[in-house]
């Protein structure tokens, strides 16, 4: 039996600050088509792994292979022209720009660099990126907003526009970074269909999320770390019955009567 090669692999991951180790020894798999959670208690080492994966750091020991790249000694820019994106918990949108000039800004790794945005209209590619840009908002059912000032824009949209923003780039593999942080429930729910329809398009997604809720819904599978380490690595659907994983939540003494902890955002519950 073949199984089909994973979009992104971490092999035996290690990172060190000092002498304080962050990430020791951890692998898991990313297939192809994949929405996958990394979720673990603060601290645990999610965002150094976004951080290793998007080539803000250089692992110390380890292999990143991004659709049979080895990527780890590559520099950020060359990852988002292998296919990789990412969007961040504090948005990192232009405020005083439009929509549309976000996103087309979003779109430099296929032009020439921000310097063409000074002089967009005498590009020869700008018409075409206005338009997938259009296509895009359209897509994602945002295209109402394509000509508003971000910094008018409620914070649910925002946040919205920031995932559109990563997904300009054309990625392969989406690295969300805590969409759901600041939004009340409402707001969450749209944006967990928001998020399932993006992964409908065939992007691959990781995310790193503290509400359960929207991890149960959006992710098939996840990887839970603990002080650096990998303790879980399966079914998203599970991981509240695994004793490894209350305990990291909630202690050794809560680890066998947890299963009715709740779900809260900003609180750290896992059951
Ligand atoms: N540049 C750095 N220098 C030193 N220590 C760091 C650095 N970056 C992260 N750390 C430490 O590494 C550990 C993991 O941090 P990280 O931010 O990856 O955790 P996290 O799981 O994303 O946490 P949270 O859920 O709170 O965002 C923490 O102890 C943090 O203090």
């Amino acid at each position: 039996m073949t199984t089909a090669a994973p979009l992104l692999s971490l092999q035996n991951v290690s990172k060190r600050f000092g002498g304080l180790s962050v990430i020791t020894d951890v692998s898991f798999e990313v297939a192809k088509g994949a929405r996958m959670a990394l979720i673990g208690p603060n601290g645990a080492g999610k965002t150094t792994i976004f951080n290793l994966i998007s080539g803000f750091y250089r692992p110390d020991e380890g292999q990143i292979v991004l659709d049979g790249v080895p990527i780890q000694q590559l520099p950020s820019r060359k990852r988002v022209g292998l296919g990789l994106s990412r969007s961040f918990q504090n948005i990192r949108l232009m405020p005083h720009l439009s929509v549309i000039e976000n996103i087309m800004l979003a779109q430099q790794p296929h032009a020439g660099g921000l310097l063409d945005m000074v002089k967009p209209i005498a590009l020869p590619g700008f018409r075409r990126w206005q338009r997938e840009a259009e296509e895009l908002l359209d897509a994602m059912g945002i295209d109402t907003y394509a000509g508003d000032v971000v910094a008018t824009l409620p914070y649910g949209v925002r946040k919205k526009i920031e995932v559109v923003r990563a997904l300009a780039a054309k990625p392969k593999l989406l690295l969300l970074d805590e969409p759901a942080a600041g939004l009340n429930a409402a707001e969450t729910e749209g944006l967990t269909d928001f998020l399932k329809r993006i992964a409908l398009t065939g992007v691959t997604l990781l995310v790193v999320e503290h509400d359960m809720g929207l991890v149960r819904k959006l992710c098939d599978d996840a990887v839970v770390l603990n002080f650096g380490a990998k303790i879980y690595d399966g079914p998203t659907a599970t991981v509240q019955d695994n004793p490894l994983v209350l305990e990291a939540y909630l202690g050794p003494r809560h680890s066998k009567t947890a299963s009715g902890a709740s779900d809260q955002k900003g609180a750290h519950h896992v059951a």
